[in-house]
Parts: structure tokens; sequence; C-alpha cells
């Protein structure tokens, strides 16, 4: 992967994102929206050429699963349609390394919105958390929008969204009393997922806006309960 010519922006734009990430959302203008449980959602407003683009920075702890798990049922592609309902076809268009793969996605058409596809390169990754008192790793997913000649945007049959994604996920162990082995009861994962996704093109705001409000949550909830009930008869992949 390292020779590779997307190498390099995969590089910058990950490391740039894990930063992004793990800023709080104390400053910037982040707004909450909504609130379950340990999950915290926050958006700013912003439009790009009259479009709705709102930022959105999701904040969750998931007990019983570590940060690796969380990324690896994240970033593959054999389970996505299990959890991602809000994709209608998604193709692995390239391979470029076993952890950095090129995805087409046709989205779920939002009325009276025309369709959409996405085209990204995703890449996984763990990350040394040095700086952490806890000195827990770091994994991260990636996802960001690419062209590929191949599959020219706007080709006629779906409008070309542009995207940028990434989820963070940091592990925490509580380790048992009298140095039993951990089990999942003993771990609890702390996940920062950000979104941007530029529609591409004409989107009625307060469509998606009522869409984003509604879908997001949704989304975050059913994608960490497909991961607990996946990992729950596994051994712990750290
Ligand atoms: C429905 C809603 C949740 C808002 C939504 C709408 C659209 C684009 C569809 C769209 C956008 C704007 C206008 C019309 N259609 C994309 C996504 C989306 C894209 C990417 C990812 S990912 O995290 O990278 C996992 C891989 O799929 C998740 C969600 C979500």
């Amino acid at each position: 992967a390292c020779q590779h010519r997307l190498w390099p922006e995969i590089d910058r734009i990950s490391m740039e994102q894990l930063r992004y990430a793990r800023l709080g959302v104390g400053e910037g203008g982040w707004q909450l929206f909504a609130e379950d449980g340990e999950m915290k959602m926050y958006k700013r407003e912003e439009e790009v050429n009259g479009m709705v683009v709102d930022p959105l920075k999701a904040c969750h702890m998931v007990r019983g699963v570590t940060g690796h798990e969380m990324c690896h049922y994240f970033f593959s592609p054999d389970v996505r349609m299990d959890w991602e309902t809000t994709v209608e076809q998604m193709t692995v268009i390239e391979t470029i390394a076993e952890d950095t793969l090129v995805f087409l996605q046709v989205h779920k058409r939002i009325w009276p919105a025309s369709q959409r596809d996405s085209l990204f390169w995703s890449h996984m990754r763990q990350v040394p958390d040095h700086n952490d008192r806890d000195g827990h790793d770091i994994w991260i997913v990636c996802n960001h929008s690419t062209e590929n000649p191949d599959f020219p945007s706007n080709n006629g049959k779906f409008v070309r969204v542009t995207l940028t994604v990434c989820l963070v996920c940091q592990t925490f162990i509580d380790p048992p009393k009298d140095g039993a082995q951990i089990v999942r009861d003993n771990i609890t994962c702390k996940i920062t997922y950000c979104s941007v996704v530029n529609p591409g093109g004409w989107a009625p705001a307060s469509v998606l806006r009522a869409v984003y409000k509604r879908e997001y949550p949704k989304f975050l909830k059913r994608f960490t309960a497909y991961v607990i009930d996946q990992c729950k008869e596994k051994p712990i992949m750290f």
C-alpha cells in the first residue's frame, strides 16, 4: 500500500481525521441534537453553495467490545449490508491493501432528492496512543471520497456525493480482581464517529436536516448493536 499513488493522501487524511475526532465539542459551534443513553450526537449547520453539508460528530461508549472489533466490522465489506441500511448496493472496486479498499455505494433515495452514489477509499489502522495515561491503542477507520476514471461521477444515473467519515475507537479495560482473565464485561469502547456528507447537488435543506436528525442516531445505534451481537460469543479481539 505504501507505494500506491493514493497512499500519501490516505495517510494525511486519516491522521487529520484522527486529530479532528479527538477535538472536544466544547468549541467550534457544535450543537447537541440527539442523545440516547451514552450516545451523544452533535452537528454544525453549514451550507456550501446552498447545499446542506452539516458536519456531524457522535460520541458513544459501548461495553463488551474492543475498538479493534468495532473498526473491523465497520471496515469489512463482507458484513456491510448486514448493518448499513442507508445503502442499496455496495461494491469493492479496488483493493489497495488488506486494510485499504475503494468502495462504490449506491445509497437509498431520500425523496424528493435524486438518488446518490458515493465512491471512497476506506482505510483501517491501529494508532499507538502514547499520550493517553491509560495507554490503550486507538483503532481508526477513515472513509474519504476519491475519483476513478472507470466510475465517473454524475454519469446520468446518480448524483455523486462527496464524504469524509471517520470512526475512532479507544478500548478501556477495567481489570478483573485477583488477576482473573479479562472478559467482555471488563472492556468498554469509546467511539467517536465524524461525518461530512456533501450531497453533490441540490437537495432541500429542510428535508436533509430532518433525515439526518432521524437517520444518524438510528444508524449508529444499529451498527453498535450489530457489533455487540456479532462479538458476544466470540473470543475478544484486542
Ligand atoms: C441517510 C443518511 C444517514 C443521511 C445518509 C445519506 C447519505 C447520502 C445520501 C444522500 C445524501 C444527501 C441527499 C440525498 N441522498 C450517505 C450516508 C452515509 C454515507 C457514508 C457512511 S459510512 O459511515 O462511510 C459507512 C459506509 O456506508 C454512512 C452514511 C448517510
